[in-house]
């Protein structure tokens, strides 16, 4: 069997990234793990690959400038590639703000004929922000902390999402069976 997109055939032995971008607060990590749980019950070979956790080790030192954001969706990127093309499912909760650095990321799965697929968790600022699971937003607006994503720094919202979802009308589950589906569906799960 190949893991391209196009096969029906589920394959628990091929690979895909799967990257949740979206604002904090959003659900990227909850829909991840959820979902990390689902396959590893059938039998599947998952890391997930987090956001908070990457910056500590490979990301230690970078910021949330442009360019570093760039910088550690770029590193982010080629490790789920590397891990995605032996065979894992490579689930990635991270924000990835800009359409630029998710495109070099997308293109460096294509060249390499390895699954990518983009999932929008598109939570609304409004509910994020009541959300505040790390009490950023709060901070933002007590003005101790600038540069927040969605409030006073850019995201640009993917124009093409492999599916979006919409956080604030679905449990965690509903939200994790709504990627499982995906995956069936490309013959991944
Ligand atoms: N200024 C600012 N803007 C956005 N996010 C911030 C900021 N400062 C800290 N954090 C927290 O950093 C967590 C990891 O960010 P990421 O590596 O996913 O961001 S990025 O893709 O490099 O933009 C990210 O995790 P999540 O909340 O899980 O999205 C934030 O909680
Ligand atoms: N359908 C849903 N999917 C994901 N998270 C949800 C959902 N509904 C409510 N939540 C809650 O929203 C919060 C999302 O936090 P988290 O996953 O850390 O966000 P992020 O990783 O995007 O910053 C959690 O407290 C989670 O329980």
């Amino acid at each position: 069997m190949t893991n391209h997109q196009d096969d029906q055939e589920t394959d628990v032995t091929s690979g895909a990234t799967v990257w949740l971008t979206g604002l904090p607060s959003a659900g990227k990590t909850t829909i991840a793990y959820e979902l990390a749980g689902r396959l590893r019950a059938e039998g599947q070979q998952v890391e997930v690959l987090d956001g908070d956790e990457i910056r500590e080790f490979i990301s230690a030192g970078l910021g949330f400038s442009r360019e570093d954001r760039h910088t550690n969706v770029q590193r982010i990127g080629f490790v789920a590639e590397l891990l995605a093309r032996n065979g894992v499912k490579v689930l990635v909760p991270v924000i990835a703000p800009y359409a630029d650095s998710r495109d070099a990321v997308r293109k460096r799965h294509e060249a390499n004929g390895t699954t990518y697929l983009e999932i929008h968790v598109a939570t609304p600022v409004e509910v994020c922000s009541v959300r505040d699971v790390k009490g950023l937003y709060a901070k933002q607006a007590a003005g101790e902390l600038t540069g927040l994503t969605g409030v006073d720094d850019p995201y640009e919202e993917p124009e093409a999402p492999d599916l979006r979802i919409e956080s604030q009308n679905q449990t965690v589950q509903e939200s994790a069976a709504a990627v499982h589906s995906l995956l069936t569906e490309r013959g991944l799960a």
